[in-house]
């Protein structure tokens, strides 16, 4: 993202890849891909435009509260974000508290129920997953199939992730009750936080397993005195093997993605898994060879086998932690210890079953009877062969060398797989410092090879701090390119949200223009200084303050004529055209300090206001008035002759210049070939301060780079708009007479070539010419609605709220 926003290609945050609706111009040429991409488009938009109603507690929202409310609804699902939120929203106003007193009202509503239950089917699946889910079979047995097994089918609207707590069912219920016909089951959601709490009882059982019974094995641990502790700390883990099982025909589990909790397809499907097997492997009753072959803790072998829960649960660990080095790190550690102590263990026992011929190889004293210090020896020499730190006693026989090789060939894998890890987790932890380092880097040999000046280097360096500083330095959107669209939509949207919920015209607008909105903003950071836009410059986009302070200057660049801080936005009149400069910047903004802006480029604003004219009459409104104040300012003479702030440009007094608008793609390769003509003269040097050199720095380009070439090109050309090859014609034709023929000859074949180019930028002038055309027609009809809309809404009094600009 540094690499890309110094570049001035910065992404879009949003991420969801944007939609390239024509642009209004090209209205009638819209293919059906098109049409189908608007469908899918609006389809997804839906369920976001949940999400966001809820965050902007929007009367869409509050509609659907009473009838959720009176349908009685509960939701309980954090799969859908949009869904829950929309309840809370109903719920409370306040977005911060809804959480909480939704959460309260969750617990509440489940202490009622598990004081009296009611008819309920309580789909749990992530925010609530501690309660599972309830679930009723009424007037079944056991046995029997429910009309549907699934829940979702059954019982849940919108999304499938809510569910009905009805007051027909509950009544039912209580009447059922009575007859005592009522069959309750609890069904676990898989990926629910209670099955994960067990997975966590259960592995720690395994653990306990894991660590004892090879321990006992090899040190004889268990005798008269010790035999208690050690049967109650087995039979619980055993007891907890068991209950797995039992819980484990409660888990439901995923058919065709959807949640099953039918208690005999559950158990159906259970029976027929490997996992069934499986467990019951690892309770295999064979202590009762204790009868027979006296206290052996080998017998239990069979309980390691439960290792299957253990890697399960470390796995979700890992997936789930918010600190997963630390966890690696950890769990490196553990593995390692275990590894130790299964490996000391295995050690004690050959030494005890007479070694390799001579008991007292390692240690003298090795028939000490003190159990944990002849375990601490055995640790002791394996941690000193496996980590390969050697001083180990010298190998005496034949098998002492061959055990002792083989030990250090072991230890040195372990080693090399403990480095390789370590080294791994060491490099995500400053990966994303790395990343930062290297792209510095290389802007820095950039900036050197190419002599930017000194200053401008420190800006750049000061620029790359601030990205640091204020942890700007991800890439964004690499960091979440691998989600799927719509979930990057939601991330965006609530990213974005508190920003947005500051802006104005955001505030008492429909949701679905909000959401259209996020989805198309890009991030760009400012330096001090910098000047965002300049006036008279042909305005391609708007800008939303995220944060930082930027100030509205007049011409001469010192007389402050508005301070805009997080929640402002500028840069719209000219992207509606609203000013008597048109398509023209009325002013000029400069950062102050470093800003954190928004872009939405004028495609992108267009497309959305088309479909949200509401919106755009709020838009225009305080454009107005914007422009009201403005006319106290010297706006007259922005209006008239050459720019002031812009050197040699000239302002085009209300027209929409004819490059601004939308091209078709063909057309815009045919256009940027034209300026590329080898008759066509180099464009000239930029003055230092031109609006493009000034505002380039550390923001991104509208994709239509092309269009701000020309214009520049044009604009540093000279008073009339003419295309490059048309001006060199017409100086063609002044050229003196030629006398040779060859001179003749190559004159006539320049001008046939020349004539050539006219014609086809004839062509595409009269398709901008139409497209020009079409562009007015629009405009007017979108003016006579909103005269029409200003008469019947008094918008213009919700505008007087919009307090951004304070001069
Ligand atoms: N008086 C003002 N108060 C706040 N913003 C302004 C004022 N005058 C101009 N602007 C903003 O500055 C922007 C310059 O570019 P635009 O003309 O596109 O849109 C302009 C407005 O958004």
């Amino acid at each position: 993202m540094v690499g890309e926003r110094l570049s001035g290609s910065s992404t879009r945050l949003n991420v969801t890849s944007p939609v390239q609706c024509a642009h209004p111009t090209s209205g009638s040429h819209k293919t059906s891909t098109e049409s189908v991409h608007r469908v899918l488009k609006s389809v997804s938009r839906q369920s976001l435009l949940d999400l966001v109603g809820c965050k902007f507690g929007m009367s869409k929202s509050r509609q659907s509260h009473s009838s959720y409310h009176q349908e009685g609804y509960f939701s309980t699902s954090r799969d859908s974000i949009s869904t829950s939120n929309f309840n809370r929203a109903a719920n409370v106003s306040s977005a911060a508290s809804e959480l909480d007193l939704s959460r309260k009202a969750r617990r509440k509503d489940l202490r009622g129920r598990l004081k009296l239950p009611t008819s309920v089917t309580l789909a749990s699946s992530g925010e609530a997953p501690l309660l599972g889910a309830w679930r009723n079979t009424p007037g079944s047995t056991a046995g029997t199939n429910p009309p549907s097994s699934n829940h979702l089918n059954s019982t849940s609207s919108c999304n499938g992730t809510e569910s009905r707590y009805g007051s027909r069912r509950a009544e039912s219920y209580s009447s059922r009750l009575r007859s005592g016909s009522s069959n309750w089951s609890f069904v676990f959601d898989p990926a629910g936080r209670l099955c994960y709490y067990w997975s966590m009882v259960v592995s720690l059982a395994f653990l306990y397993n894991f660590w004892v019974i090879i321990y006992r094995f090899a040190f004889r641990e268990i005798d008269a005195n010790t035999l208690l502790v050690w049967f109650c700390l087995d039979y619980f883990a055993d007891f907890l093997y068991l209950v797995d099982i039992v819980f484990h025909f409660r888990t439901g589990y995923l058919e065709d993605g959807v949640l099953q909790t039918d208690s005999t397809k559950l158990r159906n499907h259970y029976m027929n898994s490997t996992t069934f097997y499986i467990d019951c492997l690892c309770l295999l009753p064979l202590d009762f060879l204790y009868l027979s072959v006296g206290f052996n803790s080998i017998l239990r072998s069979f309980r390691l086998v439960k290792i299957y829960r253990f890697w399960a649960f470390m796995d979700r660990t890992e997936r789930h932690t918010n600190y997963p080095n630390l966890f690696r790190s950890s769990s490196l550690i553990h593995y390692l210890l275990v590894i130790f102590h299964w490996n000391g263990c295995v050690f004690h026992i050959i030494l005890k079953n007479d070694g390799f011929g001579s008991k007292n190889w390692v240690y003298s004293d090795s028939e000490s009877t003190d159990n944990v210090k002849a375990y601490l020896q055995s640790y002791y020499w394996c941690t000193l062969a496996l980590t390969t730190i050697g001083d180990l006693p010298r190998p005496r026989n034949k098998s002492e060398y061959v055990f002792v090789i083989f030990q250090l060939l072991f230890g040195l894998l372990l080693f090399a797989t403990v480095m390789g890890h370590v080294a791994n987790i060491v490099t995500s932890v400053s990966a994303a410092r790395k990343e930062f380092q290297a792209k510095l880097d290389g802007v820095k040999t950039y900036m050197r090879m190419r002599r930017v000046p000194n200053h401008l280097q420190v800006k750049v360096i000061k620029w790359f701090d601030y990205l640091w500083l204020t942890q700007k330095c991800s890439d964004e959107e690499k960091a979440v390119s691998c989600l799927p669209d719509k979930l990057k939509a939601e991330i965006a949207i609530n990213v974005h949200l508190d920003t947005l919920k500051r802006v104005e015209i955001f505030q008492n607008t429909e949701a679905g223009f909000l959401c259209e909105l996020v989805l198309r903003l890009r991030p760009v950071l400012f330096s001090p200084g910098d000047y965002i836009c300049r006036k008279g410059e042909v305005g391609k986009e708007m800008y939303i303050v995220n944060r930082g302070r930027l100030q509205v200057v007049a011409d001469n660049g010192k007389t402050v004529l508005a301070t805009l801080k997080a929640g402002s936005y500028f840069g719209e009149i000219s992207i509606l055209n609203m000013g008597t400069a048109g398509n023209r910047r009325t002013a000029s903004v400069r950062s102050v300090g470093y800003s954190d802006l928004f872009v939405l480029s004028k495609k992108d604003m267009w497309d959305v206001l088309k479909e949200y004219p509401a919106a755009r009459v709020r838009l225009e409104a305080i454009a107005v008035k914007r422009l009201e104040k403005y006319k106290r300012a010297p706006l007259e003479k922005a209006a008239m002759g050459r720019s002031q702030s812009t050197p040699g440009l000239v302002e085009s007094r209300g027209k929409i210049a004819l490059e601004d608008m939308w091209l078709p793609a063909t057309l815009v390769g045919l256009t940027s070939a034209f300026t590329r003509s080898p008759m066509s003269t180099p464009p000239p040097r930029q003055t230092p301060d031109s609006p493009t050199g000034s505002t380039s720095s550390g923001r991104s380009h509208h994709p239509s780079s092309h269009a701000s070439h020309t214009s520049h090109a044009r604009s540093q050309g000279g008073t009339t708009w003419k295309c490059d090859s048309m001006t060199h014609l017409v100086s063609g034709i002044a050229t003196p007479l030629l006398d040779s023929r060859e001179a003749l000859e190559s004159e006539i074949k320049r001008l046939q070539e020349r004539l050539n180019t006219v014609e086809t930028e004839n062509a595409a002038m009269s398709v901008k010419l139409n497209q020009h055309q079409w562009e007015l027609e629009n405009r007017l009809t979108e003016i006579e609605m909103q005269i029409c809309g200003s008469r019947s809404t008094s918008s213009l009094e919700d505008n007087e709220r919009n307090r951004e600009s304070f001069i």
